[in-house]
């Protein structure tokens, strides 16, 4: 097969590289890859994808499109804020370029449609945040015998590796149990420059086309880590594929997909896991903390965010102590509350529990808040745990208060 003057037009620059010639953009144009999640790592991957003449470009994402994703997602604009994620990429691939056919999947990744779909692509793109549906992926492109291109990004840092490609490991060779839910940190959580993910979404585009273009890739068995504040780039040698892996060993115990948000114990869509730590006497909505402001009764209100969130926006008159550091100043919340701080530096909530007579001499009630509800909750715990007997929860943190009490504090 050969090339037409159009194609040839459109992507010489590419072609004239020996390495990809003529037979890997016909190569290309023949092959169809899925990237799974248009958000920071999917949105330059599809991206580059598209324009290097992919012929079919599959973009999963079940998602619609927030103000807070443009800062790195960029094959969206403002103008798809409130659309759906992937037919708002697969719009900017047709403006792009009419050599992709490109189709957008509307849909949440999950055991009862991931075969379906994964088995329609070659090469497979990991561009999602969650746990659970890595898990799926692996094992789906395991059992289908597909390459699995995977990407990271959080923070200033970012990872990438090929699994599965020619006997080589899988995710779970590597990762054969999820890790605990509460140490999994988001991008909404954590944070994350948008230039960070960019630069791992084009690995993972440039890993996908030359497997596509018939090229061997370069991250086979092998893992990137990028610390983009020194800007150092290092290359990690993996172990070979577990012989007792569960998907992809000599035995495998996995031969069909398993439901992994229980295997993982999270969701692939929840954004904020709400922990429900308190009963409901112990918490109030934002509504009834607005009548208490408005009533103009004494109370502490208590922000357990970290410095840094806290310096975004608060509201007035909040003690800022963050969840982290509340076992070390719970002597600052007794003082402010007017309880005799008998224990000086305390350490843990059972330290400050022996501290602390119940109660005794509490002057002001306390208030409890973050940003979503649910540091807010463990604190009011431990400040119970610690004798402060007049402790609420503010339910739903700031979210709740930006949606049920003032619509002009930003939500981040
Ligand atoms: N199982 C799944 N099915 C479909 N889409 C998924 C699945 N898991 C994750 N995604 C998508 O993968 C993308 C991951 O990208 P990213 O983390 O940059 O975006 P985000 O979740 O919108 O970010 P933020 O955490 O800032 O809200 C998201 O758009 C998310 O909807
Ligand atoms: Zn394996």
């Amino acid at each position: 097969m050969s090339l037409s003057k159009d194609e040839i037009e459109r992507f010489s620059r590419q072609i004239l590289l020996p390495e990809l010639a003529t037979k890997g953009q016909v190569n290309l144009r023949k092959s169809s890859c899925l990237v799974v999640g248009a958000g920071g790592l999917g949105s330059p991957a599809a991206l580059y994808l598209a324009a290097a003449g992919v012929g079919r470009l599959g973009i999963l994402d079940y998602d619609v499109v927030e103000a807070s994703n443009l800062q790195r997602q960029i094959i969206h604009s403002q103008q798809s804020v409130g659309l759906s994620k992937a037919e708002s990429a697969q719009e900017s691939i047709h403006r792009l370029t009419s050599f992709c056919e490109c189709i957008a999947h509307t849909v949440v990744l999950d055991s009862t449609n991931a075969i379906e779909i994964i088995s329609k692509y070659d090469v497979i793109v990991d561009a999602t945040d969650n746990v659970a549906t890595r898990y799926l992926l692996n094992d789906a492109c395991v059992l289908l015998d597909k390459v699995l291109v995977s990407g990271s990004a959080l923070r200033l840092e970012g990872q990438l590796t090929v699994y599965h490609y020619k006997g080589g490991p899988c995710y779970r060779c590597l990762f054969p149990t999820p890790p605990p839910p509460e140490t999994v940190t988001n991008c909404s959580d954590g944070g994350v420059l948008g230039a960070v993910t960019g630069i791992i979404g084009c690995f993972q585009a440039l890993e996908a086309i030359k497997l596509l273009a018939g090229m061997e890739p370069a991250y086979a068995q092998k893992l990137l880590l990028l610390d983009a504040f020194s800007g150092a780039i290092r290359v990690v040698k993996l172990r070979p594929k577990n012989a007792n892996c569960a998907v992809c060993g000599d035995n495998p115990s996995i031969t069909q997909l398993i439901d992994y948000v229980q295997f993982c114990g999270a969701s692939a869509t929840d954004k904020s896991v709400t922990q429900h730590v308190l009963n409901p006497s112990e918490r109030i909505s934002a509504i009834a903390y607005k009548e208490i402001l408005k009533r103009g009764d004494a109370h502490i209100l208590l922000d357990v965010r970290d410095k840094n969130q806290f310096n975004i926006a608060q509201l007035p008159n909040a003690v800022n102590i963050p969840w982290s550091a509340l076992p070390r100043q719970l002597g600052q919340v007794l003082d402010l509350v007017g309880m005799p701080d008998k224990s000086g530096t305390l350490e843990t909530a059972e330290t400050a529990a022996l501290a602390s007579s119940s109660g005794v001499g509490q002057k002001v009630p306390v208030f409890v808040l973050c940003r979503l509800g649910n540091d807010s909750q463990l604190a009011v715990k431990l400040l119970k745990a610690s004798g402060v007997e007049q402790v609420w929860d503010i339910e739903g943190g700031l979210y709740a208060w930006s949606d049920g009490v003032d619509s002009s504090f930003p939500k981040y």
